[in-house]
């Protein structure tokens, strides 16, 4: 009985000096064993919970999801300071992305195929032109312009005046921009293996929330519903590789002398030392992943712009006048860019007033990380909360409200504020900043040079979103006239 007394007693104490010691580190909510915070997050929208926490604990604290410790990140300056060290360089484990990715590809890689892999498909975007500094860019512009002509033409021969739910064509703008930059060949608008790619993808992402259950409690899989939604992830991932497998295959066989992936591949596959890391399977992973990358996030950014143009008359009206005066009746060009202070103010606060990915890509503290007197102990995952950055009060002022002046400095200029991260930042942040950034801008001028944007009649545009990995608007159909 005495001893019972004796180690009942060491656990309690134990307990106290686990609890005292967590919460010497950061401030947070209290957790309930096993599940954590789970139950507490809003299954359809846990950035709003996390951003609701931030307001009571600030901007850096720390909840358990699961058994897993997790600090969340809503301050720009400490993201930074968090991102930028050696020790978050790696991803999370999570279930349903470690499933899906095997920590293989590049996204989600471990760190030592990461870190080869980066530096290929940065070199390798460098070639395509989709890199600022470049001397291909011209080519990657003159490769986007013509998949968006292509959309200006099909909307002005099938659908001016008429509603219109863009998502089909946006999707098919996106994802055949991407296999023509990826693998070096134009796809035709009938090849639907392209789109259907890019449809996978959605679904593949859709279930992909970081959120869930099923990431942190593995043992969930045997229960019906997450069952389900393991086995329809998995058919997902068989379903993008078959096709991709196919669209690899067919790009092996072109005689395009356009540089793509699987020649740049090949080329490594012939020099590289190891064998480990250049193989097919790889290949295949990571053009999924530089295909998602690319894909996912902006199809969902064009589609957020176009309902926001819907919405806001004026915005239009400013950026078709700012495209006026910079072109001077010349098509867009790469330089024009840097004097369209008001058109990247208006893509900008897009990007922030519905942030793509709201809860960012989570890193993982390989070591214990000493910042500003707080320490993150080592094994946390690292949340960084992109939308409790770009909905801050505190530093976008009326957050919810839509005002693309907010980027524009006291010269009138273009500017980006520390507190403005939809790529995150540090040695990982997006690979593909520059060239969303291209896209965005030459769709946008495309569009707006073409089109007067409206909602339908009487039809309030729906900006409540839909959150996966990503916080995609929900399908609806806008009115494009012409100007
Ligand atoms: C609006 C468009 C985009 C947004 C908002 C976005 C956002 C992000 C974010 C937040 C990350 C995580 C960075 C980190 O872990 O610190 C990321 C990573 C990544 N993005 Fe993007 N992205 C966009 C477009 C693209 C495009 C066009 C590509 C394709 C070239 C791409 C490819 C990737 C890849 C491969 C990674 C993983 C990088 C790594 O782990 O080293 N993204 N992106």
């Amino acid at each position: 009985m005495a001893t019972t007394i004796f180690i009942i007693m060491i656990i309690v104490i134990l307990l106290l000096v686990k609890i005292i010691r967590d919460k010497k580190y950061l401030p947070g909510p209290w957790n309930l064993p096993v599940i954590g915070y789970l139950h507490k997050l809003d299954p359809t929208a846990p950035y709003l919970t996390l951003t609701e926490l931030a307001q009571k604990y600030g901007p850096i604290y720390n909840i358990k999801l699961g058994m897993l410790n997790v600090a969340v990140l809503a301050d720009a300056r400490i993201l930074k300071k968090v991102l930028a060290k050696d020790e978050t360089l790696e991803r999370s484990p999570l279930f349903l992305i470690d499933t899906a990715f095997e920590g293989r590809g590049l996204a989600h890689a471990n760190i030592d195929l990461w870190k080869d892999q980066r530096k290929f498909a940065a070199n390798f975007l460098r070639t395509v032109g989709a890199a600022r500094v470049s001397p291909n860019r011209k080519t990657c512009e003159s490769l986007i312009k013509k998949h968006v002509d292509e959309f200006v033409q099909i909307v002005k021969n099938q659908a001016l005046g008429k509603p219109l739910d863009p998502s089909e064509l946006i999707i098919h703008l996106i994802s055949s921009t991407g296999s023509s930059l990826f693998l070096g060949q134009p796809f035709s608008l009938n090849d639907k293996k392209v789109s259907d790619l890019a449809r996978n993808i959605h679904v593949f992402i859709k279930l992909l929330m970081i959120g869930t259950p099923l990431n942190f409690l593995p043992f969930l899989r045997f229960l019906p519903p997450y069952k389900k939604k393991l086995a329809l992830l998995k058919q997902a991932v068989r379903t993008g590789r078959d096709i991709q497998g196919k669209l690899i295959h067919e790009c092996e066989k072109s005689t395009n002398s356009r540089p793509n992936l699987l020649k740049a591949f090949q080329l490594h596959i012939s020099e590289s030392k190891s064998d480990q890391v250049y193989t097919l399977d790889q290949l295949h992973r990571l053009f999924f992943d530089l295909y998602i990358g690319f894909t996912e996030t902006t199809i969902t950014s064009l589609l957020w712009i176009l309902l926001y143009l819907a919405q806001h008359v004026e915005v239009q009206t400013k950026i078709r006048q700012e495209l006026f005066w910079v072109l001077q009746g010349e098509s867009l060009e790469l330089a024009d860019f840097e004097n369209l202070h008001y058109t990247k103010a208006a893509l900008a606060e897009i990007a922030r007033i519905r942030t793509v990915l709201p809860l960012g890509v989570p890193h993982y503290a390989s070591e214990n990380i000493y910042l500003d007197g707080l320490t993150i102990p080592k094994g946390t995952m690292i949340m960084p909360l992109l939308w409790g950055i770009h909905m801050d009060p505190k530093v976008h002022k009326d957050p919810e409200e839509f005002r693309p002046e907010r980027f524009i400095d006291s010269d009138g200029k273009f500017f980006k504020p520390e507190s403005f991260l939809p790529f995150q930042s540090g040695k990982r942040m997006c690979v593909g900043e520059d060239i969303a950034n291209m896209v965005t801008t030459i769709f946008i001028a495309g569009v707006l040079q073409n089109f007067r944007i409206g909602a339908v009649d009487s039809v309030p545009i729906d900006f409540t979103g839909s959150c996966g990995a990503a916080l995609t608007p929900k399908p609806q159909k806008l009115i494009f006239t012409k100007i």
